[in-house]
C-alpha cells in the first residue's frame, strides 16, 4: 500500500495536518521527510479553530513529535493526544459557532495521519451547491449542478415546528446542517428529549440539493424498525429551514471514540461495533437503499456507556437502487468512496468497501488510502492495495486480516456483502449474529434461472467442491427461506421472506418486481443441493487461494456428469456475446477439438456466465 505507513513513504506524502482545509493542489509534490517539524507554524492549528493557546498548542505538537520520533513504531502506540480536541467547551462543536461552514475543524500533528473528519468528495459539493469551480473539482460536472434561482423549496412538511418543540443546544453539525437538542411541548414525545437536524433552505442553492433533502426524509420515514439505525419521529419546514425530528443520540460520534482511544481497539471491541454496522448496512441492501455516505461520523452511539448502541445517522446522500441497476453520480467522503463509485458503476457493493475502510481504521487506527489531496487519495483507492504488513497487523488473527481483506477487494463483484461478512469465520465464530437475508443471493438466482441446462451442470460440479466453512453462509440463507420439511422452497418462500423482512422502502426500490424472475419456481420446487448451484458466486470464489483447485475438481465432476458437445454459437449466445466480437477466435480454446466438449478454460467462462450488465438489458 505504502500511503499509510510507518516507513517515510517516497509519495503522497503527509506534510500537513489533516484538516478540513481544501487540499491544495500539489499533491504531486514529493517529500524527503514526511515529519512535521514543530516551528512550521503554518502548519499549526489555529487558535481561532481550536479554542487552544497556540503556544501551548505548539509544545504539545512537539511534546507529541518526539514521541513520534522516539517511537520505532506508530503514532497510534504513543498515547493519542486528540482526545481533548473533542471536549465539550470545543468552539467548533458550540451553538456560538454556528456560521462556521461545516464539521468542526480537528487537527492532528502526526506523521501517519489518524483519521480525521472526512470531506464530501468536490464533486458532490458542486452538484448540491453549484459553488465549486469547475477546475476545481476532480471529476467534471455536467450543469445539473447549476444555481438556479426560482426554485421551489417547499417540502409539503408540516409547518408547526415551533409550536411542538422548543430547540436547546447544538450538538452536532455537517456540511449540510446541523443538529440541535429540542423538547417536544406536545403530543405522543411530550416531554421527551429529541434530536433536530436543522437544514437551512438557504444551502439549497441547487435542484439537487433540494431533491437530497426530500430522498434524506423520504428513506428515513421509509427505513424503520432496525436497532442500529437513528428513529425517525418527523419532518417539518418553515420559510428558513426543513426540521428532521429523530431520536437523540447522547454518546457521541464514532470517530470521536475511535479517537479519544487513540485509535486503538481490540478485535473484539472492532467486532462489536462492526456486527452493528455490517447488520444495518445488510439491512439497508435488502430495502434497496444504499447509504453512500458510511464513515465513522455518520455513526453515533445512544450513550456514553461503553458498550452503548451504535445507531447510523444522515441519509442526506442515499438513494434507492433496484436491483439491478447501477448507479453513476460521485458521491460520498473521499477516504471512504469505493473505486467503482469513481468508476461511475456501482451498487450497493460500494457500502460495504466503506465499512471496509472503517474496519481497517477500526482494526489498526490508519487510513488504508490517505493521501493530502483529494485526487491523491483517489488514486490510491483505485491503485493501492494497503497495508497489513505494518504493526499491529502482524499481531493481528488470520481471520481478522482476511476480513477487511475481503471488504477492500476492488472489484465489487468479488468483495463480501454485508450479510456474507457477518458470517465470515472472524465474525461467525465468536457471535451470536442474527444473519440478515442477502440480496445478493436473490440477485444471483435471478441470473441461474435463466442459465442454461449447461451453465446449471456447471454451477451443480462447483457447488459440490463448498467446504464446510463456505456451505454455512448459503445454509444459513436457506434457512431463513423457510423451507418446507421435504428441505424445499418455492416461490412463496422467496415471497414471504422478502416481505417479512420488507419496509417502505422496497416500494421504491422496486425488489418486489424482482420477485417475477422467480416465477418458474411457482411450479416446481428447490432443494438446497440446487440452491447452492443457484446461489454460489463465482466471482467472490475466484479471490480464494483454493480456487483453481475447487475449479479443476468442479470440472472433472462436470466432466463425468454434465459436459457435452456444444457449438460456439451456442456458447456465445449462452455467454451474452453481442454481434460484434469474433466468437470464432475468441471462443476457440472454450471448446475441446478432440470431442466438442467445453475445455477447463470454457468451463470457467461458462461458471461466470452472462455479464450481470447483458442481464440487467434482458
Ligand atoms: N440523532 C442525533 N443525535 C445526536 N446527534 C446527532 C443526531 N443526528 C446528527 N447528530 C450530530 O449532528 C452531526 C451532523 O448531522 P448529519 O451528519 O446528519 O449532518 P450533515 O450536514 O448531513 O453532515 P455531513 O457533512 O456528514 O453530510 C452529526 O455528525 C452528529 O454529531
Ligand atoms: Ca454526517
Ligand atoms: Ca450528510
Amino acid at each position: 500500500m505504502g500511503i499509510c505507513n510507518s516507513k517515510p513513504p517516497t509519495h503522497e506524502t503527509p506534510s500537513s495536518p489533516i484538516s478540513d482545509t481544501q487540499p491544495t493542489k500539489n499533491d504531486h509534490i514529493l517529500s524527503e521527510d514526511n515529519f512535521v517539524t514543530a516551528n512550521d507554524s503554518s502548519k499549526l492549528p489555529s487558535s481561532a479553530v481550536n479554542g487552544e493557546n497556540p503556544s501551548n498548542e505548539q509544545a504539545k505538537d512537539k511534546n507529541e513529535l518526539q514521541n513520534v520520533r522516539k517511537s520505532p513504531f506508530f503514532p497510534f502506540y504513543s498515547p493519542s493526544p486528540a482526545s481533548y480536541l473533542f471536549s465539550k467547551k470545543s468552539p467548533a462543536r458550540s451553538p456560538a459557532n454556528a456560521s462556521s461552514k461545516s464539521t468542526p475543524k480537528r487537527f492532528f500533528k502526526r506523521p501517519f495521519p489518524p483519521p480525521s473528519p472526512a470531506k464530501h468528495i468536490k464533486a458532490v459539493l458542486a452538484r448540491r451547491h453549484g459553488s465549486v469551480k469547475p477546475n476545481e473539482a476532480a471529476i467534471p460536472e455536467g450543469s445539473e449542478g447549476e444555481v438556479v434561482s426560482g426554485l421551489d423549496k417547499s417540502f409539503g412538511f408540516s409547518k408547526h415546528f415551533g409550536s411542538k418543540y422548543e430547540l436547546g443546544d447544538e450538538v452536532g453539525r455537517g456540511h449540510f446542517g446541523y443538529t440541535c437538542a429540542a423538547n417536544s411541548k406536545k403530543g405522543e414525545l411530550k416531554g421527551k428529549q429529541v434530536a433536530v437536524k436543522v437544514i437551512p433552505k438557504a444551502k439549497m442553492t441547487t435542484a439537487i440539493a433540494i431533491e437530497d433533502v426530500r430522498r434524506e426524509v423520504k428513506i428515513l420515514r421509509a427505513l424503520t424498525g432496525h436497532n442500529n439505525l437513528v428513529q425517525f419521529y418527523d419532518a417539518y419546514e418553515d420559510h428558513d429551514n426543513v426540521y428532521i425530528v429523530m431520536e437523540l443520540c447522547e454518546g457521541g460520534e464514532l470517530l470521536d471514540r475511535i479517537l479519544s482511544r487513540g485509535g486503538k481497539y481490540s478485535e473484539d471491541e472492532a467486532k462489536a461495533v462492526l456486527i452493528q454496522i455490517l447488520s444495518f448496512v445488510a439491512f439497508c441492501h435488502l430495502q434497496g437503499v444504499v447509504h453512500r455516505d458510511l464513515k465513522p461520523e455518520n455513526f453515533l452511539f445512544t450513550s456514553k456507556d461503553d458498550n452503548s448502541e451504535l445507531k447510523a445517522i444522515d441519509f442526506g446522500l442515499s438513494d434507492f437502487v433496484k436491483p439491478d441497476e447501477r448507479l453513476n453520480d460521485i458521491v460520498g467522503s473521499a477516504y471512504y468512496v469505493a473505486p467503482e463509485v469513481l468508476h461511475r458503476s456501482y451498487s450497493t457493493e460500494a457500502d460495504v468497501w466503506s465499512v471496509g475502510v472503517i474496519a481497517y481504521i477500526l482494526l489498526c487506527g490508519s487510513r488504508p488510502f490517505w493521501s493530502r489531496t483529494e485526487s491523491g487519495i483517489f488514486r490510491a483507492v483505485l491503485k493501492a492495495d494497503p497495508s497489513f504488513d505494518e504493526l499491529p497487523w502482524p499481531s493481528m488473527s488470520v481471520e481478522a486480516k482476511d476480513f477487511v481483506k475481503r471488504l477492500l477487494i476492488k472489484d465489487p463483484r468479488k468483495r463480501m456483502t454485508a450479510a456474507q461478512a457477518l458470517s465470515h469465520p472472524w465474525i461467525k465464530n465468536c457471535s451470536d449474529v442474527n444473519l440478515p437475508l442477502d440480496i445478493l443471493i436473490f440477485k444471483l438466482m435471478k441470473a441461474y434461472m435463466r442459465s442454461s441446462s449447461l451453465r446449471k451442470a456447471a454451477l451443480r460440479a462447483l457447488s459440490k467442491t463448498l467446504t464446510e466453512d463456505e456451505l454455512f453462509y448459503l445454509r444459513e440463507q436457506f434457512a431463513l427461506l423457510e423451507p418446507n420439511k421435504n428441505g424445499t422452497i418455492c416461490f412463496d418462500n422467496i415471497k414471504t421472506a422478502l416481505m417479512k423482512n420488507a419496509t417502505d422502502a422496497i416500494k421504491d426500490s422496486r425488489i418486489t418486481d424482482f420477485l417475477s424472475s422467480f416465477n418458474a419456481l411457482q411450479y416446481r420446487r428447490m432443494d438446497f443441493e440446487e440452491f447452492c448451484a443457484a446461489a454460489l458466486s463465482v466471482y467472490q470464489f475466484e479471490v480464494l487461494e483454493r480456487w483453481e483447485q475447487h475449479a479443476r475438481c468442479a470440472y472433472e465432476l462436470f466432466e463425468k456428469d454434465g459436459n457435452r458437445a456444444i457449438v460456439i454459437e451456442e456458447l456465445a449466445s449462452e455467454l451474452g456475446l453481442g454481434p460484434s466480437i469474433p466468437v470464432h477466435a475468441v471462443l476457440h480454446d472454450w471448446i475441446r477439438h478432440t470431442d466438442g466438449k467445453l475445455s477447463f478454460l470454457g468451463f470457467v467462462k461458462l461458471l461466470h456466465g452472462v455479464s450481470t450488465r447483458s442481464l440487467a438489458k434482458a
